[in-house]
């Protein structure tokens, strides 16, 4: 991936938003003073579980929705102080499908086009229905399209003005697999080949994990850990190692302090460790002095679900 380091797409200090309140409700603080970067050239997950505020954030970034305070940069544009120039840098994928029935694909782009005011000579419509696969569908009424197309046309139409920054937001929640893989290859491509940002958020926590250089977990409004997806798994202390053994192993044997055996059905020894209180080397030590003999070991490594239930339960 492109980084150019020290630069960035999105820069965002003492973002503040609330809502006023909805019939008698008090008003609503979906974001309490967010600060946060996103470098140029990254995957960028926003995590966060649901009313946790990564659509006011994300619709505040695309200018649909109208911060209370605080201040945005979009490839360092101010949004109050140059809002054309930062809303041609941001493409966003929206979660609805909020297509009108009777635009076809090729229209629908080009209509997106002249509303971000791409002259004709510059329209990339057919490389774009070329990108998302449609365009055999090019003509035909967008009522008439899968559920699938409508979500790749909104890909396609988030493209039309060929933005620095693409937003992605839920853009794989209720889709098959298939379409998954499809729109992460392409969102891969225009990544690595373009140089593109790319930022989304996701429910699917093994899809960041696989997908995104860095994260930032929200919660209640708030921004409550930011870094890469790989010092993040690297947080959880938690191990287990499984070691299955050749021939038996007694029933009792001394073990470090701290370390938690099982005995899986199938023979295999499942022990639970801390990594700051004992190491793989001294439970090796453990089980070859009780005259195990090693037949085969495993490590079991902690997810991004595991971080994520950690950082946010409970707060
Ligand atoms: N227009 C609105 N008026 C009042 N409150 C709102 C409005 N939009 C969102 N909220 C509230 O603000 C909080 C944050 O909502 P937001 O949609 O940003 O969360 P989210 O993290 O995107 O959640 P989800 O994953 O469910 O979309 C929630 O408590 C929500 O109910």
């Amino acid at each position: 991936m492109s980084h150019d380091i020290g630069r960035n797409a999105i820069e965002i200090e003492a973002l503040r938003k609330t809502y006023a309140g909805r019939a008698g409700q008090p008003p609503k603080e979906a974001l309490k003073g967010v600060d946060l970067c996103i470098p140029q050239g990254s995957i960028f997950g926003l995590l966060g579980p649901n009313g946790a505020g990564k659509s006011t954030m994300i619709n505040i970034l695309a200018g649909l929705v109208i911060k209370t305070s605080g201040r945005v940069k979009i490839w360092g544009f101010d949004q109050d102080v140059n809002p054309r120039q930062s809303r041609a840098a941001i493409g966003v994928m929206p979660q609805e499908l909020n297509l009108d029935p009777f635009f076809t694909p090729r229209g629908a782009l080009e209509v997106q086009a002249g509303l971000y005011g791409v002259p004709k000579r510059d329209r990339r419509t057919d490389e774009i229905l070329e990108l998302i696969g449609l365009s055999d569908k090019a003509d035909a009424y967008a009522r008439t399209l899968s559920g699938g197309m409508r979500r790749r046309l909104l890909l396609g139409k988030a493209l039309v003005h060929n933005p620095q920054i693409l937003v992605l937001d839920e853009p794989t929640a209720g889709v098959d697999i298939e379409l998954r893989q499809m729109l992460w290859t392409n969102v891969r491509k225009l990544n690595e080949e373009r140089g593109m940002t790319i930022i989304l958020t996701t429910h699917y926590l093994e899809e960041a994990q696989e997908m995104c250089d860095e994260i930032a977990i929200i919660n209640h409004g708030a921004l409550i850990k930011r870094d890469t997806t790989k010092n993040l798994l690297g947080l959880m202390d938690a191990k287990t190692l499984v070691i299955e053994p050749e021939g038996g192993a007694p029933e009792v044997f001394d073990l470090p302090d701290g370390v938690k055996m099982e005995r899986r059905r199938d023979g295999a020894l499942v022990f639970d460790y801390s990594r700051g209180q004992c190491s793989a080397n001294a439970i090796f030590d453990a089980v070859k002095a009780a005259g195990i003999i090693i037949g085969d070991v495993r490590t079991m490594e902690p997810d991004l679900e595991d971080v994520f239930v950690e950082l946010t339960s409970g707060k």
